[in-house]
């Protein structure tokens, strides 16, 4: 019952955060496009942070913009992204826009002088990754900043989920992510090619992410992948559901599976499950001749909305072996679980509520960097983000749905 009143208490507040009055001086975001996430990922988590306002939002159609406006209480619409970008009341440009608008519109943002909170995926693919990544804009005195938006980077159960991990000793890892039917419509910008949709570059851009932190490495190469378009298609070359394994240094596999297409009753939560090889523990209570070796399996539901719930499982399953004949003498598991909704909960001094969504903590951090203040020391580095896109078109490559095309760039 306790359990019930914490979750349902927990994601109303989430929802429904109590609002903080605004420095003298705040960062003023503006928002390319009246965007679905808006709300979730900037709007309510700006409503907690004294230093941000969420000042203006440009829409194709000014009409929808002002819609927009009016229900999320964004005080000016202006009359199109060009506007916004190059209104000097504006701090900050988040961009949430289809993902082969990205790459166009951040540089843009750059060119104007703005700080950018760009969206995951980053970009479509590798090469705008090393074009955008490596602009010159980004490496001059007084630079703006650009964070590609990873947000579950940033809540901490991802960290304690980290910590019980061992990057070396990883054998296997896997992504899952069942979307059920209905939920993604054939319309959907994530079924649109050209605007590089696709579901390995939505839902799978998070499995990607999590092996590439999981392994502590990059993937070598993509050994199988599988993917299957909308039936019926609206474009041949947009997944809606997939399955990839990808070898990683040392011989580790990490497979990703996702599909927007699973029935209400195979739902299951987003899951990733890791294996370790086994490896010696000391224990000095051990005869002469024995050795403790530990197998560890860690399993964490819920790490893309780990407010709504998480919950991170590690069984260490021991075995004690002579050391002679590598006979078993004895074998016990032992398992333990935690949920984790704030920095206090895993004995870090850090700013957050248990009410706190990944977004919220992510602004934390981005407001942080502006400001020239340390902060955590959570981000996602221009390097990552170059990394994620590279393993993403490894993938695609693989898959002979190709690689998501560059902006402008013409569509056979
Ligand atoms: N971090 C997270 O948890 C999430 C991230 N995302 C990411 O955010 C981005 C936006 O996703 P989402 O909010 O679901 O998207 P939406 O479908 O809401 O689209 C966002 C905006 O894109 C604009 N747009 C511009 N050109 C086009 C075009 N040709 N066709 C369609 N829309 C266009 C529209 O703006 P206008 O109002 O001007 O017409 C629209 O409001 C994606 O990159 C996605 O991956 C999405 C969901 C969750
Ligand atoms: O970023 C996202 O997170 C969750 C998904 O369901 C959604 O499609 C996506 O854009």
């Amino acid at each position: 019952m306790t359990g019930l009143f914490t979750f349902f208490r927990r994601n109303y507040t989430a929802s429904n955060p109590p609002s903080v009055s605004k420095s003298s001086d705040p960062i003023r975001f503006g928002i390319l496009g009246a965007a679905n996430i808006g709300p979730d990922a900037l709007f309510i988590p700006a409503r907690t942070h004294a230093e941000v306002v969420i000042q203006a939002v440009a829409a194709r159609d000014k009409a929808k913009a002002k819609q927009y406006a009016d229900k999320h209480g964004i005080p000016v619409v202006l009359d199109s992204y060009e506007a916004l970008i190059a209104d000097p009341s504006i701090d900050v440009v988040y961009i949430a826009l289809p993902n082969g608008l990205h790459f166009k519109w951040a540089l843009a943002a750059l060119e104007n002088g703005k700080h950018v909170l760009l969206e995951k995926p980053s970009v479509s693919n590798a090469e705008e990754a090393e074009l955008l990544f490596h602009s010159p804009l980004l490496n001059k005195p007084g630079a703006p900043l650009l964070l590609e938006a990873v947000h579950y980077n940033f809540h901490p159960t991802w960290r304690y989920f980290m910590s019980q991990i061992s990057q070396a000793d990883v054998v296997y890892a896997s992504h899952t992510v069942l979307v059920p039917t209905g939920i993604i419509k054939p319309t959907d910008i994530r079924y649109n090619y050209a605007l590089a949709g696709g579901a390995i570059m939505d839902i799978g851009s998070y499995g990607i992410s999590a092996l590439r932190a999981i392994f502590g490495a990059e993937p070598e190469s993509c050994i199988e992948c599988n993917m299957k378009p909308t039936v019926p298609p609206a474009s041949k070359f947009c997944d809606a559901e997939y399955t990839a394994k990808l070898q990683f240094p040392n011989g580790a596999i990490g497979e990703i599976q996702g599909t927007y297409n699973t029935s209400w009753l195979k739902f299951r939560l987003p899951h990733i499950e890791v294996l370790h090889r086994g490896v010696e523990v000391q224990d000095d209570s051990l005869g002469p001749n024995q050795v403790k070796i530990r197998t560890r399996k860690v399993v964490f539901y819920g790490h893309m909305f780990a407010t709504i719930y998480n919950r991170i499982d590690t069984e260490d399953t021991y075995e004690v072996r002579n050391k002679d004949d590598q006979q078993p003498i004895k074998k016990w598991t032992e398992k333990n679980y935690k949920s984790v909704h704030s920095f206090r909960e895993i004995d870090l001094e850090q700013p957050g509520e248990f009410y706190w969504k990944s977004y919220r903590y992510q602004l934390e951090e981005f407001v942080n960097r502006i400001k020239g203040r340390s902060g955590n020391g959570i981000w996602v580095s221009a390097d990552q983000s170059m990394a994620q896109m590279k393993a993403i078109d490894m993938v695609y490559e693989k898959s002979g749905f190709g690689v998501r095309p560059s902006h402008e760039r013409p569509i056979s």
